[in-house]
Formats: structure tokens, C-alpha cells, sequence
């Protein structure tokens, strides 16, 4: 076993990094920006994993072991273990390096030490800050994560993205000058001046920032409030090796000014390698090596595999962990040996020891008072809205195309239903064309929500995630960008239809249909945001509108007198948008009218949306609307605008709180 004598302080972890050192580095730091010097509370986390996901196999492949579908194949899940008793440690002041092939289990981990992105895996995690168990609330508060894909808003410029990220990120404690300035620093820190007033692109619809410009300019926002604790998965990834090791050199400051930085790496250059004072090697989800990075060597020596003269020993590591698909069997039992040797080893003992000896000190975190957001919900409101407006101004090609297709649509509209006529060809056309414009104003404008809002999201749960602002300002500031745009298009619409149409001379009237249909292109952007919000994603949302959306457009009641459909189908109208606008927009274009002859029939009759029917009958009551029911067709117009957009905000944040 350990002897405990044999500990020594983290010094063993970062040997140039100690207690009385701190302050002196941290105030007079001959390197680096601001950032890098400011104090923070030191952190040592410790961590205690192991996962499983669910999945499923087929029988065939069990007992062959291999793959072979057919008819009397069966299914069964079962649970792989992803991540087997991961035990670790890192201290302030340290630069951890975590190490593995590829599907060792890096990313897997560093996601449980953050609960993010966990999704259905099985997990059982004991994770500790100075020896006092943590949550996802904790983790978030004391730490910042660069996550291996990058997420941004695509037609901000890298100055304009880090400006918003700071002025949310530093609270009120820093004037807005100093984070202005900062905003300066951090730019100078991971060196993207040369790239600060370009966009940050998305992917090929819209070039901007490489790759490596995007992981730093994501290394970037997460180190801007100066986190005690730092997670970085493959940072390096996409960088050419100078740009890598200026990277890591960042962290190492960040490190030597007494935080604790933990970050994942793929194959690092031997000089990028040196900077790292501690190492995780893990090996198909299991320890392989944690310990001073410069006593990685002889360990590997001593267990049968030194590393060659000349070479590289980040590689040398991974190679002697591969599995390879030609030799897997015995490369798994290699792998198992070497996991197996250091779970009997000295180092894996101390690392014990160390770990409990930290447990059992729970230092005492000015915590449970501390806000959940540096800033409050009026700042975080009014940087949401500035972000909105930058990113409407700056793509206005969206915008563009919405107004071009608008107009396109509302004259070819207007010239099919063209000047229509008094007489009961253009009674029932007039009819047919309202309900055209009606069904324009949900579907056409419903999708410009469907197609966006759900991508939208990725990113907002992430940043909500991180703390950056609550959902409910970022909701509250997309139903104040969105409404004025489904108040103009939709306006443009009906007045080209209404006016080419001669729906009905009388501008109270126009006013009037106007006016009720903003208020359903509204409800139907409502149903937007809920079915958007609802779905898992962007694909699932385009196949949930139409579906859920047609019944309701169907059963309106417009045209059952006839038809025969089913009783329990009507009970669908009540709850149909399109139904309350028809009824609304017929009354305000019916109720003034009188007497158009029945050119057709005799005895006088007068004509009406269905056909027609003898005079001295009521229009309206002839064609099945009823004005006296205008009040309560409001009422439940403006009460599904607003369930439609309430039910969205529950489920968003209720998302939210599970992803
Ligand atoms: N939700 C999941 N369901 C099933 N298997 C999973 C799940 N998440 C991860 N895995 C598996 O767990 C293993 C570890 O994945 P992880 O992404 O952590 O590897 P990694 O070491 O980060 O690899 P890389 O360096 O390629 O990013 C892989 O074999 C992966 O397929």
C-alpha cells in the first residue's frame, strides 16, 4: 500500500505552483493579459465515474460475433460500461492533460465532470470542488467548458460575439469600461486581432473564421470571466502546431496563476506535451496512468514499455494503448494488463490517498448566496436584444427573401381572384379568397419560424446552460424581434390581396379583416414556437406542423354542411384558429351587404357564400356566421396566441433542466 510519508503537496502536481508563490504570480505575472492574473479561489476537483449506455444488440451478432441480419434475428439491449471506476484529480495550479485513443472515453468523461450533454447514459458520479460534492448549478459556477464542437452565431464578428459574451459573463462588479478592455485582452491573449472584425461564419452557407481561429475564439469566450476551473476538450484540435502550442502556453499561464486546467489532447507535439505538469492516460474507459506527467516515463518503463529514444512519449503512450480491429483480442488483453498494473500501482495508491485526504477536508465555498447569473435579468434583456437586432440587421438576406416572396405571392393572389364581381360567382370567390389569404398568412409564415427557431435553440440551451442568461429574457426578447416582422409581412399580404381583390370597398372593413388577420398570422407563430420548442429537432418540427396543423384547417367548419363528416370530427373546429378567423373576417365582410341577386335561380333569392337562398333571410345567418359570436371568437383567438407561447416557455425550460 501507499505510504503516506511519502505524500507531498500538490507541488507533486505542478511543482512551480505554491501557496506563497500565488500571490506574488498573480499580481506581477511578466506574461500574459489581465485575465490570466486575476486571483481566483483555488479549486481542486476531484472525481470518482462510471458509465454505461444502453444499446442494443442483435442475438445473431452475440452468438456469431459478427453481424448477420435475418428474418429470426432478434433484438435485445444491454448495457456497455463506458467508463470503469475513473478515479482523478487535479489541483490548483496544475495543467492536466487527459490522454486516450480515440473512444477511450475523454470526451465522455469531461462531460460527466460538467453534467452536460449526458443525454440517456447511465452514470454514477462522485465528483467533489475542495471536497464538497458538486452539481451541475456548482460545476457551472466555478468552471467554464470549450466543448469539442463549436457553437456560435454565425454572422456576428468575433469582436461583436466576445463583447456580448463578457457583458454578460462579468457582473456588475467590472465598469463597462473594464469590459470593454477586457474585451481588448482576451482578444490580444488568443490572438485573433488579425480576425477581430470578421464574421464567425457557418460552415459552407457562409465563410468566416477557420477552424483553428473558432476553437480559439471558443477557448476565448470561456476564459473571459477568469474561471477557477477550466475544461477544455481537444482546444488544440484544427490548430497547426505553432497555433497549438501558443494555445496550451495560454493555459499554462492560466495554470501558473494558480487555476486548475483540465483539458483533453490528441497527438501533442513533444514541446507541447512538456507544458502539462499532470496526466490521465485512459484506455478503453479505464485508467491507464495518472500522475506527474514527468514521471510517466519510468512508470511506462517499468511496466514493460519504455519509451524509445527520440520519440515522442504523448505518442509512444498511445500507441502502446491502441487496439487495433486486425490483432483486437490480444490487443484488449494488453490493454487490460496495463490498466490492471496501475490499479496495483504506487501511483494509483497516492492518487487514493490524495483524494481522500482532500475529501476529508470539505473547505467551505461562499456559495449557496451567490447569484445563478453574473448579471441580472434587465442587463441580460437588453444584450439578448442587442445581439437580435445585430444578427436581423446583419443577415437581411432572410428578411429579403420573406418581403420578395410576400409580395410575389400576394399578386399572384390578387390577379387569380382579380376585381371580382357583385353576383354570387364573385360572393363565393370573395369567400374562397379570404380563406386563401387566411391559410398564406399561418403557412406561409409559420414555416419562417419552424425552419429557424428549433437551430436556434442548440445554442441558447447551451448558453442558458452555461449560465450565460436565463430562458426566460431570451424568450421575452424573441417575442419583442419577431412580432414587428409578423405584423409587416403579413400586413403587405392582405392589403395587396384585399385591394386587387375588391374584397369590399369600405376601409372600416379592411381595417377590420386586417386587423384579425395579424391577430391569426400571431396564433399560428405561436403554434410555431410550441411545435418548434415540442420537438427534439429541426427535422422533427417540419414533420410535426402539417400533420397536427391540417385536421384543424380541415374540420374548420368552413365547408361540412354537406360533406358528411363523422360528428366527432367537428368537435376539432373549437379548437381551430382558422375557424374563429373565418367566422370573424366573413361577419366584417358580410354584415353590411344586402340583396346580391341570384342570377340562377328565381323567386328573388339572394345569394351567400354557399350557394344561394331566399330573400328576406339574414346574409350571415344564411351562410352560417354569427356576429353575436365575435366577442368569444376574439377571446379564444388571443387566448391560444398566448397558451400556444406559454406552453413553448414550459417546455422550453423544462428541456432545459434535463439536457
Ligand atoms: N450515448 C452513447 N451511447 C453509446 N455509446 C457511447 C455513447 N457515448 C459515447 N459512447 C461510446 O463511448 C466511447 C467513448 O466515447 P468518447 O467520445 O468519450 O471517446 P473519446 O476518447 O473522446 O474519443 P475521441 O478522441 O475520438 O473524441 C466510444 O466508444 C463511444 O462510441
Amino acid at each position: 500500500m501507499y505510504n503516506q510519508d511519502n505524500n507531498q503537496s500538490y507541488q507533486y502536481y505542478n511543482p512551480t505552483f505554491n501557496n506563497q508563490e500565488y500571490d506574488q504570480k498573480t499580481n506581477n505575472l511578466a506574461y500574459g493579459t489581465s485575465v490570466l492574473r486575476e486571483k481566483s479561489i483555488p479549486i481542486t476537483l476531484t472525481w470518482n465515474v462510471n458509465a454505461w449506455a444502453k444499446i442494443k444488440r442483435s442475438l445473431k451478432e452475440t452468438i456469431q460475433g459478427r453481424f448477420c441480419a435475418g428474418e429470426d434475428d432478434e433484438e435485445f439491449e444491454e448495457y456497455k460500461q463506458l467508463l470503469t471506476n475513473v478515479c482523478g484529480i487535479a489541483k490548483p495550479g496544475s495543467l492536466c492533460a487527459i490522454m486516450g485513443a480515440s473512444g477511450a472515453g475523454k470526451t465522455t468523461l469531461l462531460n460527466i465532470l460538467n453534467f452536460r450533454n449526458i443525454g440517456k447514459l447511465e452514470t454514477e458520479a462522485d465528483i467533489k470542488i475542495n471536497g464538497v460534492p458538486v452539481d451541475w448549478d456548482m460545476i457551472t459556477r466555478y468552471s467554464g467548458f470549450v466543448q469539442q464542437d463549436d457553437l456560435f452565431n454565425g454572422v456576428l464578428t468575433v469582436r461583436e460575439h466576445l463583447t456580448f459574451v463578457t457583458m454578460l459573463k462579468l457582473g456588475s462588479s467590472y465598469t463597462r469600461e473594464e469590459r470593454y478592455q477586457r474585451v481588448d485582452e482576451i482578444i490580444q491573449e488568443v490572438n485573433l486581432i488579425k480576425a477581430e472584425d470578421t464574421i464567425i461564419g457557418m460552415g459552407d452557407k457562409m465563410k468566416g473564421l477557420s477552424g483553428g481561429e473558432k476553437r480559439r475564439l471558443a477557448y476565448a469566450s470561456e476564459i473571459i470571466n477568469n474561471p477557477p476551473l477550466l475544461f477544455c476538450d481537444e482546444p488544440t484540435s484544427g490548430l497547426d502546431s505553432s497555433m497549438a502550442q501558443s494555445l496550451v502556453e495560454s493555459m499554462r499561464r492560466l495554470a501558473d496563476s494558480g487555476k486548475t486546467v483540465i483539458c483533453t489532447i490528441h497527438q501533442p507535439s513533444s514541446q507541447t506535451f512538456e507544458m502539462f505538469d499532470s496526466l490521465v492516460i485512459l484506455a478503453e474507459g479505464r485508467l491507464a496512468y495518472l500522475g506527474p506527467n514527468n514521471q510517466a516515463p519510468n512508470y511506462f518503463e517499468r511496466i514493460g514499455y519504455p519509451v524509445p529514444r527520440l520519440y515522442n512519449p504523448a505518442d509512444h503512450y498511445i500507441q502502446s494503448l491502441a487496439v487495433s480491429p486486425q490483432d483486437r483480442e490480444n490487443d484488449l488483453l494488453r490493454v487490460r494488463g496495463i490498466t490492471d498494473q496501475f490499479e496495483k500501482s504506487d501511483l494509483y495508491a497516492k492518487m487514493m490517498y490524495d483524494i481522500q485526504l482532500n475529501d476529508s477536508q470539505p473547505m467551505n465555498l461562499e456559495d449557496d448566496d451567490t447569484p445563478k447569473y453574473n448579471t441580472g435579468y434587465r442587463s441580460q434583456f437588453g444584450w439578448l436584444l442587442w445581439r437580435q437586432i445585430k444578427l436581423d440587421l446583419k443577415n437581411p438576406l432572410a428578411t429579403k427573401v420573406v418581403l420578395i416572396q410576400t409580395i410575389v405571392v400576394s399578386v399572384f393572389l390578387g390577379l387569380i381572384f382579380l376585381r371580382l364581381e357583385k353576383n354570387e360567382i364573385g360572393v363565393q370567390n370573395r369567400t374562397g379568397s379570404l380563406f386563401i389569404i387566411i391559410m398564406q398568412c399561418n403557412f406561409g409564415f409559420l414555416f419562417g419560424v419552424v425552419n429557424t427557431f428549433p437551430t436556434d435553440l442548440i445554442l441558447v440551451y447551451r448558453e442558458s446552460k452555461n449560465q450565460l442568461y436565463s430562458i426566460t429574457p431570451y424568450y421575452l426578447v424573441k417575442q419583442v424581434a419577431e412580432f414587428p416582422k409578423y405584423v409587416i409581412f403579413p400586413a403587405i399580404l392582405i392589403t395587396i390581396c384585399y385591394w386587387m381583390s375588391g374584397l369590399n370597398d369600405n376601409f372600416g372593413v379592411f381595417v377590420q379583416i386586417l386587423f384579425t388577420l395579424i391577430l391569426c398570422t400571431q396564433v399560428a407563430v405561436s403554434y410555431g414556437l410550441f411545435i418548434s420548442a415540442l420537438a427534439p429537432n429541426l427535422e422533427a418540427a417540419l414533420a410535426m406542423v402539417v400533420p397536427i396543423m391540417m385536421p384543424l384547417l380541415i374540420f374548420a367548419g368552413f365547408f361540412l354542411n354537406d360533406v358528411g363528416v363523422p360528428d366527432y370530427f367537428i368537435w376539432l373546429k373549437y379548437i381551430s384558429w382558422f375557424f374563429y378567423t373565418n367566422e370573424i373576417c366573413n361577419v366584417y365582410l358580410w354584415r353590411d351587404v344586402k340583396n346580391i341577386p341570384c342570377t340562377k335561380k328565381k323567386n328573388n333569392d339572394t345569394c351567400g357564400a354557399f350557394g344561394c337562398f331566399e330573400s328576406g333571410q339574414e346574409f350571415l345567418d344564411a351562410n352560417g356566421f354569427k356576429e353575436k359570436m365575435l366577442p368569444l371568437d376574439f377571446v379564444v383567438l388571443i387566448l391560444l396566441f398566448f397558451a400556444f407561447r406559454i406552453l413553448a416557455y414550459i417546455i422550453l425550460r423544462i428541456k432545459l433542466s434535463r439536457s
